[in-house]
């Protein structure tokens, strides 16, 4: 099965010509490009991303979470402190996200520090989402052992309720994290397998920008 598989399959993929020196000198300005593009190409789901973390001894994990943002602050994404990704960044404040639009060959890499967001910040982020965010997000105990799907049906229930009656609830462990990126890299497919891979790197003095091997 997996060598019937093909990866950009024409008639599913658009391999587009990437010209690294057309980039602009920042990678944001790059990124916010390449996401309206995938959005634009159809891509599902071009706003979810695989986000990993190092626990205490460096062992990596990683799991996908959604973007909520991309500005001049960083990458955000939320989630709780008390889960396992949110204990991984209190012990490491380091990650790393991925992007891959399939629909267009692109791959994008993100690495750098993360902080939390002041706590009103983070409801109010949560706040401004929907019922079942909220509702999700009070049902807590995120990455904890569950003992049954009735215990998780029975809280999320009543959390269901509490988010509809009260729009504003808090949920105290979620939170709003930043990565700051001090490299981004963008990965454009090629038929050829010509890959073309452009990495900026921060510098005291803004963005540098280099190639590298595919
Ligand atoms: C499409 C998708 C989007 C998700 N978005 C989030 C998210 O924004 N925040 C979050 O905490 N978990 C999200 N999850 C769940 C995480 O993948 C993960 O199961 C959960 O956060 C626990 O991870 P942890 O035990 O490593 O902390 C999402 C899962 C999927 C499949």
């Amino acid at each position: 099965m997996l060598r019937s598989l093909r990866v950009w399959a024409p008639g599913v993929t658009e391999l587009r010509p990437f010209d690294p020196d057309k980039a602009p000198p920042a990678p944001l300005h790059l990124f916010t490009t390449w996401f309206a593009e995938a959005v634009e190409a159809g891509q599902p789901e071009p706003h979810t991303m695989s986000l990993a973390t190092t626990d205490a001894d460096g062992r990596p994990d990683a799991r996908i979470v959604m973007l909520h943002g991309a500005d001049a602050d960083g990458w955000s994404f939320a989630s709780h402190a008390t889960s396992r990704k949110g204990r991984d960044l209190t012990a490491r404040p380091y990650a790393a996200l991925v992007f891959y639009w399939p629909v267009l060959g692109r791959q994008v890499r993100v690495r750098g520090t993360v902080a939390a967001a002041p706590s009103p910040e983070s409801q109010a982020d949560l706040h401004a989402r929907s019922t079942g965010a909220l509702a999700a997000a009070l049902t807590g105990r995120q990455s904890e052992e569950l003992a049954s799907l009735e215990e998780l049906r029975e809280v999320s229930l009543a959390a269901w309720e509490r988010a509809r009656d009260n729009p504003a609830e808090p949920s105290p462990t979620w939170t709003l994290y930043r990565l700051r990126p001090d490299a981004v890299e963008f990965f454009q497919g090629e038929p050829e397998r010509r890959h073309v891979r452009l990495e900026y790197r921060r510098t005291e003095f803004g963005w540098s920008r280099r190639l590298l091997w595919p």
